[in-house]
């Protein structure tokens, strides 16, 4: 809990489908300021629609979605996101036709809240997209990307971030550039959800795991507790 006494973000009972064929049973996960939560599961466990579902991009069937103590289950995904939950999704999205700082400079104008973010905080943080501000987003590689998407999704001074795989399909080098930045951002307080099946990039940035299977949450606990349980990790996650 907080000072205002509500967490960041409460998800209860969250199920949702597509169309007949229902994917979540009964979610239930708990992040805290300053928290980073890794949310691990197989291939097709449900992170993603986890993801979805609380970002409003698959209205849930049931459950709750509390943004710092408001109810936003339901809501339009617009209303989702000012309510303080920036997803952000698997396939990296950039304006490609933009260039990084014009980029940056459509989600500052979209963003609401505080001011904690801008261009040049995120240029601060993000010192390898300086001298790539003025090229198109879709020439920038994959981490660039990645990068680039992070930056944009904190400029509308988010409750908290839900970040959808960060590490796929990325180089050694450049995963570790974006756990150091994941780590970064969490000394400054944002508060993360990190769907990933990279066990070993998880372990290294997160403060907490929940497992999810079969889409629900199968087990929780701080990251000194996962490691100590093996069973976990044989049961859960391998394939
Ligand atoms: N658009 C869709 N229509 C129908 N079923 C879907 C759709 N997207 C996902 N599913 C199914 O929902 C289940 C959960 O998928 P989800 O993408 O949430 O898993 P995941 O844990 O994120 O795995 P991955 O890492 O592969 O994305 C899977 O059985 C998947 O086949």
């Amino acid at each position: 809990m907080n000072d205002k006494g509500a967490s960041e973000l409460l998800v209860d009972g969250l199920d949702a489908a597509y169309g007949a064929s229902q994917v979540l049973f009964g979610v239930k996960l708990e992040v805290e300021r300053g928290e980073t939560l890794a949310l691990m599961g197989r291939n097709g466990a449900g992170k993603s629609t986890t993801f979805k579902a609380i970002a409003g991009l698959l209205p849930p069937r049931a459950g709750r979605v509390m943004v710092r103590g408001h109810d936003v289950a339901g809501q339009k995904p617009y209303r989702i996101a000012r309510a303080g939950i920036a997803y952000v999704p698997e396939d990296r999205q950039v304006f490609p036709e933009h260039s990084v700082e014009e980029n940056l400079e459509i989600a500052e104008r979209e963003g609401v809240g505080g001011r904690e973010w801008n261009r040049a905080r995120a240029f601060e943080m993000f010192p390898m997209l300086q001298p790539l501000r003025g090229r198109m987003a879709g020439r920038l590689s994959g981490g660039e990307q990645q990068m680039l998407t992070i930056a944009r999704s904190l400029m509308g001074n988010p409750a908290v971030l839900l970040l959808d795989e960060p590490s796929e399909g990325l180089a050694p080098l450049i995963v570790q550039q974006i756990g150091a930045l994941i780590r970064r951002l969490r000394e400054l307080g944002t508060t993360i959800i990190l769907a990933e099946q990279n066990s070993r990039f998880c372990l290294a940035v997160a403060t907490r795991v929940a497992v999810i299977d079969k889409g629900a949450v199968v087990w929780r606990g701080d990251v000194a507790q996962f490691r100590a349980d093996p069973d976990v990790q044989a049961r859960y996650l391998q394939v």
